[in-house]
This record gives C-alpha cells, structure tokens and sequence, in this order.
C-alpha cells in the first residue's frame, strides 16, 4: 500500500483540509495525526461558552472516531509527531517511523506563558486554546459550585473574549495588562478605552498599564502580585498573553522559520519539497493571519494543489469581529502603519479609518453601533493577501 498523505494537526486548518481533499479524492489513503482529542470543533465558540454555561460535549460537532468514519481516514490522537525526515519522507512517534507521500503541518499556534507557574496553584491557572483546555477550565469553575473570581491576564482578542463572556456568565472577572487600553494590537486606543469602559460598567476591574510580577497560593485561591506592589486574589487565572505559532517540529527538520510562522508561498509549500503548511502556524507569503477565514481559504487551495490543480490562495480585506457584546467591536488592522488615524463617532460608538499618506483607506476599526459598517468599510479596503 503506498504511504499516506499525511496532515499533523486536528484544529479547524488540519480537519478542514481533509474535508476538502477527501471531497475531491475519494479514495488516496489519508492519515491525520494530533496531539489532542482530535474531536472536531470550532475554536472561536470557546469563548462564547461559559454565558450559554455550554458544556463542553456541546461545543464538539462530532467526536475524532466520527470524523475518521466520515472521511474515510487514519484519525491518531492523544499522539504527538516527534521528529520529521523531509528526505526518507518519514516522521517518527516514540518508537515508530511512519512513511508519508507528502505532508501537511497544521500545528496551530500556543499560549506563550509571561511566567512559570508555581506547582502549588498549577491546578487554578489556566490558557484556553483547544478544546481539552476548555474540559480543564470549565471542570475547575463547575468544582466550585460557585460564581468565581477569575483574573484574566492579557487585554488581546481572547483574553478580552474570555472576559466579556466569564462576566456575562455570572463570574467576577478582573482583568490585568501593561497597555493603557483593551485589543492594543487590533484598534486605536479611544476604541480599546471604550471597550474598557463597557467592560466597567458591567462590574469588572481593569488593571492597565499593570504587570504581573508573581503568582503563588493563597490559601484555596491563587495570589496574584503586580508591578505597583498591589495584590489580587483570585480563585481561578486564565492566561491570554499571546499565541505563538508551533515552528519547533518544522525547524528540527530543518524548514524555514520566523517568529511568524513556517515560510510558506501563495501555494502553501515549504521551504522542503513534499511538505506544506496552513493555518496558525503558517507564515504565507510574509502574512500569518491567525484567524479562521484566512485558515479556510488556505484548506481550499491547498486541496486542489495537492488533488493536481496548483492553486495559489489570496486573502481578501476580511475584518476581525471581536465577541465582546458588552460592546461589539470589528476591526481591520492595517498592514502597516497608517499615515494617519482618522476616528469619528461618540460614547461607544466610534468608527475609526486608518489611511495611507495618500488619503487612501488601508485599514479600519468600529465599536457599538458603527460595526454596522463593516461590509462597506471591507469593500473599499486592500486584500489582505491579494
Ligand atoms: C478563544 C479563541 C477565540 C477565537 N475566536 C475567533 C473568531 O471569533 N474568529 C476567528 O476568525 N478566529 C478566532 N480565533 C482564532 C482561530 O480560532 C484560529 O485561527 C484557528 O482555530 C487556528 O486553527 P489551526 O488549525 O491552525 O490551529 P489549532 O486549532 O491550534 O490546531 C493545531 C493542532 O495541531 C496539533 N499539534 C501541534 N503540534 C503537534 C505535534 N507535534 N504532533 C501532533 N499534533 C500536533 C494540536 O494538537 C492541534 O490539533 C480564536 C482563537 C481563540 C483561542
């Protein structure tokens, strides 16, 4: 029997890609290998959970056994791919040495941890970024039979999720980062100011401008000391101070690597014949968009370069909607730095355009009623990845 394709990775970039391969190749021997569950899920809802009070079984659509039954593919998970051989096209788990006729690293990005944490309060600190950590962490929050009192350290797109969605659910949330106002990479600050002050308003306490210095326990709960010398307690932490995408298993095996991601071209291939890269952990073409519409787009060319169609993939100027109801916000970051931020509205409801030093719109950013505008806004904004 000839060696598989061979996909490492079973987030929405692994698993959508074998959908589309196997859509368009019924029968080519297919093997997807992953580190966790491999149940299939959609990772944006994990942050939408805890309002809904959502067990985790209801945020899986169907389990890896269903998935591998369906797709007609070897699903091995719990199982992490230790090393890769691009040349004798071979990758090896403890023991084994498995042949793959190409492959695909779809190994997403994971939490980078500002501090090592103590093994006194390792059961009470948390990062949510796949299912099984949402299992964790909601296990943790159900052992209290309680509402909690969560500290949420990092003020980006998921720790502001997580926040919004924990205070919604009944939980006290306090929140702790060194800029001066929520989503500091995704939009201008009087947008991240007006989500602070939605976040006020709904009862949580914003630590800005703040460093976390020290984490230890505190009789059952967990001690949380800051720069300024104050002192928090908290029954449960989530850590949301950034993801990184996973290069370590690309770079041993000696591909190209950065910060951003595994070097990939507009075809998804590698700097190592036989091998290609999406999702989180890619760097396409110099972009490593992390978010799920970029992902699918890189699935469907990808599918039909590999079925015998190259097929290079583009970006479109496709906006980031942050859930964070307690005031909605979209953003579009722009590439590069604007020549100028132009910012209309007032309260919550701000629009703000980032423009080149010809006036024209690169990129945009909107809270409260003005994410009406998106649709608009994206039609006249550069691709991302044109
Ligand atoms: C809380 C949260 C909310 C989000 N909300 C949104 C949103 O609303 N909209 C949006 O567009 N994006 C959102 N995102 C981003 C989006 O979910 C991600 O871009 C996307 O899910 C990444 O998918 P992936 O398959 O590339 O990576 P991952 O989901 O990280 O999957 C990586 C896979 O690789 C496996 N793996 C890694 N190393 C190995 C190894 N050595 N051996 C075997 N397996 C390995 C892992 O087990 C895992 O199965 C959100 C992200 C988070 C964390």
């Amino acid at each position: 029997m000839s060696a598989p394709l061979t996909i490492i990775g079973s987030g929405m970039a692994g698993l959508g890609l074998l959908r589309q391969l196997r859509a368009q190749d019924p029968a080519r021997p297919m093997t997807l290998i992953t580190a966790d569950s491999g149940d299939d899920y959609s990772k944006p809802l994990l942050s939408t959970g805890f309002a809904k009070r959502l067990p985790p079984q209801r945020l899986a659509a169907r389990s890896a056994l269903a998935v591998a039954d369906e797709l007609g593919a070897v699903v091995r998970t719990h199982t992490r791919v230790e090393a890769i051989d691009p040349v004798a096209r071979t990758l090896t788990i403890g023991s084994e040495t498995l042949p793959w006729s190409e492959l695909v690293l779809a190994t997403g990005a994971a939490p980078v941890h500002p501090l090592r944490v103590p093994d006194a309060v390792a059961g009470r600190v948390f990062s949510v970024n796949d299912l099984d950590d949402y299992r964790a962490f909601h296990a943790a929050l159900e052992a209290l039979g309680r509402p909690a009192r969560v500290a949420i350290i990092g003020v980006g797109l998921v720790g502001c999720e997580f926040a919004n969605d924990l205070a919604v659910g009944g939980h006290a949330v306090e929140l702790v980062a060194p800029e001066p106002a929520p989503l500091p990479r995704l939009v201008p600050e009087p947008l991240g100011r007006a989500l602070g002050e939605a976040f006020q308003a709904a009862g949580m306490v914003l630590h800005r401008g703040r460093q976390l210095v020290a984490l230890g326990a505190d009789g059952a709960c967990v001690g949380l000391e800051l720069d300024d010398g104050a002192s928090l307690s908290a029954d449960l932490v989530l850590v949301a101070t950034g993801l990184r995408p996973r290069t370590a298993l690309a770079e041993s095996a000696g591909l190209e690597v950065s910060e951003a991601g595994i070097h990939t071209d507009r075809h998804l291939a590698t700097s190592m014949p036989g091998i290609h890269a999406l999702g989180d952990a890619a760097c396409v073409d110099g972009v490593n968009a992390m978010y799920v519409q970029p992902l699918l787009a890189s699935a469907r060319a990808l599918a039909r370069t590999l079925t015998g169609t190259p097929t290079a993939v583009t970006y479109g100027p496709w906006p980031v909607l942050v859930k964070t109801p307690l005031l909605p916000v979209v953003a579009l970051p722009p590439a590069r730095s604007p020549s100028r931020w132009r910012l209309e509205g007032e309260g919550g409801d701000l629009t703000a355009l980032a423009e080149d030093e010809d006036g024209r719109l690169i990129g945009f950013a909107l809270t409260g009623r003005c994410v009406r505008r998106k649709v608009e806004l994206a039609r006249a904004a550069p691709p991302l990845l044109g």
